[in-house]
Parts: structure tokens; C-alpha cells; sequence
């Protein structure tokens, strides 16, 4: 009897301990997700153009003002090679420049863009020319005026950890992919997300050549934030540049005046030459404000006293149940995903990407994952880090044991009967007790498909979702950990 009111009385007043694990809790996840919030998914810059500088400098040192830029093409029909220097002479005769101009909008093709698993012409919705890498040729490269280190510095910070040397693919190659044309008064692309080419693809830079627009502004979206790149202003007389994440939205909108040139190109993540990355090209963790919020609170001793393990979604997609995923995870983690997975690293905290797979989404029954997540409620008191709300949850997810590829098996799930992913040696999961999850899933690719026995046999697909579970040592464990 004594015993049963003392179990209600724990229960109903959480402890003040409890009281501030949850409030580390919540704070962690408003860091997460406000680092989310600020974490650079774009960056942008110009390369002014001087009529002056010689086109073949021969100085070793990376060239900030570049001479105009010259495209090369043959026309349609009678193969005549042409020649067009951007921006367009003043003291040219204005009547054969713009003549040049007119015959490259001319041998440019109408763009068209994915739709689906199709690609479609649209002019409602894009309205552009372009030309293929393989017609034109171009003096512009982005590597000679230092814009690939720019986009590596701030889209993929190293971790600047041990593990640096074994993760070795953190270095961008941009391949040019198209010149595209958008003339006004009515040239415009909406809202989309490029198509990545690869598995290595993770971003796309948009260079922007000198010839006199109006409108046209870029428009970048992540995550509820925006980032605009207006380039009108300086239309004639610069190359202005934008990279992104693969996975941000974004559009052109009206150009109301001009032809806006662009030369757009894949970022791909790719093994440096020679090894391992001069520090002094990557940005330390140490840099990152979470870094000392969790440097803090590791030294807490009322944090996780007995360990305990941290579980994040990730923010962005990667295809982390392609055959390539083990290569590429954690080295294309990008954004705040990098952040987090960096500051863990440097704090000496073990981390792991890991598929997580939700276990109500193959059993029958109408489970609202949203509502499943936002009512999460972190565990009140770190030592029932087995406490009832937190198991609920871990007891709906399934951890894979690393990183699986898609794969279709010939288990099956009787109609009302719940499927035994354990019945399966090829993907294996088991239930992470203790987790305490931190944000919610994003990003789900198909994990496996199986044969599904309801009114009629189908195929059903299970969908994973990435997710880092950094294990938090017992605090006497952790004590060394952090430099004094
Ligand atoms: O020209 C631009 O600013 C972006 C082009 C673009 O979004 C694309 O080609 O997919
Ligand atoms: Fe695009």
C-alpha cells in the first residue's frame, strides 16, 4: 500500500530534476530547430567585370574582376560560328551587338523542366531558353574567381575532428549544365527543385552573366526562410552568383526587360586531390554557438547522470537507403545537419546516421504520425529515462543497425496481423530504448517492400527516415571529454 501511494505521489509531482531535464529538452530542440532556421542553406556573390583585364592573367592569384565573358556557338542550319562577348560593347556598333545577342536567344531551344517522372515544356510555368553544354562553349569558369571555395566554406563546413582524414569526400566540382536564356517581358521559371543527377549531387550553382535585365529576381526558399537575389541592378556589369542545397525550392520571377543569361551547373561532392583539406579552408565547430551550449551541458552532472542517448531527424534529404548511403553519410550531411553531427564529433560524442522507421506506418490502423510527434513529451525525470511517455514512442520506432539499401522481400503480412521486420535478415532494426527524440521526421524514402495480404494481395513500402542518435556518456565518463 505504502509503496502504490508513493509510486502515485512521483508521478503526479515530477521532480525538479525532471522539471529541468525537460527544460534542457525543449531548449535543445528550440536550438535545433532555430539553428534549422539559421543555418545556410544558400550563399551568394559578384564578379565585377573590368574591360581591362587581360583574359589570360597570369597571376597565381585568384582573379576578383573578370574580363567579359565570351560565348561561342554555331548556328541552326548554315553551322556558322559565332561569338558573343558579355556585357555588350557600348562602343561596339549597338546594332551588330544586339545582333549577336538575337542569334543566341535564337539557337537556344524552349527549356523544359521535370514534371513527375517527365520532362515537359510548359511556358506557363517556365519560360526560357537553352542551350546544352555540348553546343557552346564558355571563358567563364567558376573555379578562377574562388566562387567553388566560397560555396564549399559555407554549404559544407568540415568537421575538424579525428575523423577528418577518413572522410575525405568534402570538396565540390561544379559541371556546367545548361545556358539558359529568360527574355522579357515575360521569361520566368516557378516555383521548383532542380532534379539532382546523382547521388553525389548536393547543390546547384546559378551564375548569372553581364547583359542589362530588369525583374528576374531569384528567389530561395528552406525551411520557412527566403533568401532573394535581386540581380537587376547590376545586370551589366557583373557576373552574379547564387549556390544552393538541392533541396530548396526556388523560382525566377518575371523579367520584365532584357535577356538574363544564365550558366547554371551541378555541385557534386567529390574526393580532394591529395588527400585530406588544409584547415584552414573549414569552419570549426567550435565556431558553432550550439558548441558550447553543449560543452555546458555535458558538464552538468544532472544532464543524463547515467548516460543516455539523444535522437535528431534530419533536416535535410539524402538518399539514405541508396546502395551509395554508407559512402555518403555522414560526409554529405549538410546545413544543420552538419552542425550537429560536427559539434557531437568534436565534443567526443559518439554519433550515428541511422534509418528510423515508424512502426505504426505497416501496421494496420489509422496512426497520425503528426499527431504522434507534436504530442511527444520529453521523459520528466533522466533517471526513468524508461519512463512511460518516452517508450511510448520508441516503442512505435524502429532503429535500423546501420544504414540500409531498398529492398523488396518476400515477407508478408497477414490481413490484422503486424509484419516481423526481424523475420528479415536484410534489414536489421530493433527498438532503441532510452531515446529521447529531438524534432520531427522529415524526409522519407522507401526502405523496403513486402506483399501485403488484405481484401487482395498488394505491395506495400515502408518508408525509413534519417536520423543522428548521439549516445551521451554516464557523466563520469563524460568529465574528460571537454578540453579544460
Ligand atoms: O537562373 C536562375 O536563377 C536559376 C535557374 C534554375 O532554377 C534552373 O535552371 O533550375
Ligand atoms: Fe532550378
Amino acid at each position: 500500500m505504502a509503496s502504490s501511494s508513493k509510486k502515485r505521489s512521483k508521478s503526479a509531482v515530477p521532480s525538479l530534476t525532471g522539471l529541468a531535464f525537460k527544460k534542457i529538452c525543449k531548449q535543445l530542440e528550440a536550438f535545433v530547430v532555430g539553428k534549422k532556421a539559421s543555418a545556410t542553406f544558400v550563399c551568394g556573390g559578384l564578379v565585377p567585370i573590368g574591360t581591362n583585364v587581360a583574359a589570360n592573367s597570369k597571376s597565381s592569384k585568384p582573379i576578383s574582376v573578370s574580363p567579359p565573358v565570351r560565348i561561342c556557338w554555331r548556328t541552326d542550319g548554315d553551322n556558322i560560328a559565332r561569338e558573343l562577348a558579355l556585357p555588350l560593347d557600348a562602343n561596339a556598333n549597338p546594332q551588330s551587338a544586339s545582333d549577336d545577342l538575337r542569334q543566341l536567344v535564337a539557337v537556344c531551344d524552349p527549356a523544359s523542366f521535370g514534371r513527375g517522372q517527365q520532362d515537359v515544356i510548359d511556358p506557363e510555368y517556365r519560360k526560357a531558353g537553352k542551350l546544352d553544354p555540348e553546343h557552346f562553349f564558355t571563358s567563364f569558369h567558376p573555379a578562377e574567381f574562388g566562387i567553388l571555395p566560397n560555396v564549399e566554406q559555407v554549404l559544407l563546413p568540415n568537421f575538424n575532428t579525428e575523423a577528418q582524414d577518413s572522410l575525405p569526400f568534402r570538396k565540390l566540382s561544379a559541371e556546367l549544365y545548361k545556358l539558359n536564356v529568360y527574355s522579357g517581358p515575360s521569361g520566368l521559371f516557378r516555383q521548383h527543385v532542380d532534379t539532382p543527377r546523382s547521388k553525389t549531387q548536393i547543390g546547384s550553382l546559378v551564375v548569372c552573366l553581364p547583359s542589362q535585365f530588369k525583374g528576374g529576381d531569384l528567389v530561395v526558399n528552406h525551411e520557412g526562410r527566403q533568401v532573394v537575389f535581386d540581380w537587376d541592378q547590376q545586370s551589366a556589369s557583373a557576373s552574379q552568383w547564387a549556390a544552393f542545397y538541392s533541396d530548396c525550392e526556388h523560382e525566377i520571377k518575371t523579367i520584365t526587360e532584357g535577356e538574363r543569361i544564365t550558366l547554371t551547373y551541378n555541385l557534386y561532392i567529390t574526393e580532394p586531390v591529395g588527400g585530406s583539406i588544409p584547415p584552414s579552408m573549414i569552419v570549426d565547430p567550435k565556431s558553432f554557438p550550439l558548441y558550447g551550449y553543449l560543452q555546458e551541458l555535458i558538464m552538468e552532472p544532472g544532464f543524463m547522470q547515467k548516460g543516455g542517448a539523444l535522437g535528431f531527424y534530419c533536416s535535410h534529404a539524402y538518399p539514405h537507403a541508396s546502395d551509395e548511403a554508407p559512402m555518403l553519410l555522414p560526409r554529405a550531411l549538410k546545413g544543420a545537419d552538419l552542425v550537429l553531427y560536427s559539434v557531437f564529433k568534436s565534443l567526443g560524442i559518439k554519433v550515428e546516421v541511422v534509418p528510423v522507421i515508424q512502426e505504426d506506418d505497416f501496421r494496420k490502423g489509422d496512426y497520425d504520425m503528426d499527431e504522434e510527434y507534436e504530442s511527444l513529451e520529453y521523459d520528466s525525470n533522466p533517471k526513468d529515462s524508461k519512463g512511460k511517455k518516452e517508450d511510448d514512442v520508441n516503442d512505435k520506432l524502429l532503429v535500423g543497425d546501420k544504414l540500409h539499401p531498398y529492398i523488396t522481400t518476400d515477407m508478408t503480412e497477414e490481413f490484422g496481423e503486424t509484419l516481423n521486420l526481424n523475420n528479415n535478415n536484410r534489414w536489421k532494426c530493433k527498438h532503441r530504448r532510452g531515446v529521447i527524440w529531438i524534432g520531427s521526421p522529415a524526409h522519407g524514402q522507401s526502405a523496403l517492400s513486402y506483399l501485403a495480404y488484405g481484401n487482395e494481395a498488394s505491395i506495400s513500402t515502408i518508408y525509413s527516415y534519417a536520423a543522428m542518435i548521439a549516445k551521451i556518456p554516464p557523466f563520469l565518463k563524460r568529465k574528460g571529454l571537454v578540453d579544460a
